[in-house]
């Protein structure tokens, strides 16, 4: 369901399960922004309430254009019905970063969830990236907001 237009991303198989017996990662829809990573592991993962454990995806992506990204991000499903995000939230790829791809997963609910084998763990999304250079002045233009935050505008 990939397009022509379609950013080119190599793609190294780590584990030969991929591909076979578990899926390339694949847009669910044509509409889809994330690609499904699955868990690339020798049995069947219990994870128990709170805890945390390092997935593999059996697979390393090069990105090599530094204007792009890659961020994981957990499954809607996953998260919200059986409480199983991210370790560390949102998982950022570097454009350089040539290793595994790994998932971190946790289980953030009051009960025990089973992660099988090739199971749809979280989602990869290729973002544009812009990299700052600093300029350094001694007073920023004014603006409206100046320096109000953290809910300076009110609620409603
Ligand atoms: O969920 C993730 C997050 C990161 N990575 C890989 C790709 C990323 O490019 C690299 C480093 O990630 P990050 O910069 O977020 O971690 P760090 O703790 O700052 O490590 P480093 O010192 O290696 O940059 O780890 C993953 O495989 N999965
Ligand atoms: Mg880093």
């Amino acid at each position: 369901m990939t397009d022509n237009n379609a950013f080119p991303l190599q793609v190294r198989i780590l584990d030969p399960r991929i591909g076979d017996t578990i899926a390339m990662p694949e847009y669910a829809t044509t509409g889809s922004a994330g690609l499904d990573l699955r868990a690339c592991l020798d049995s069947a993962l219990t994870l128990h309430p709170g805890e945390t454990q390092l997935i593999p995806t059996g697979l390393s992506i090069f990105i090599q254009d530094p204007s792009f990204a890659a961020m994981i991000l957990p499954r809607s499903g996953l998260g919200h019905k059986h409480g199983i995000v991210l370790g560390n939230l949102v998982g950022l790829i570097d454009s350089d970063y040539q290793g595994e791809l790994m998932v971190s997963c946790w289980n953030r609910g009051d009960t025990a969830f089973t992660i099988e084998v090739g199971e749809r763990i979280a989602q990869l999304v290729l973002v544009p990236v812009v990299q700052a250079k600093f300029e350094i002045v001694q007073e920023f233009t004014a603006t409206e907001r100046g320096s109000g935050g953290f809910g300076h505008s009110g609620r409603t």
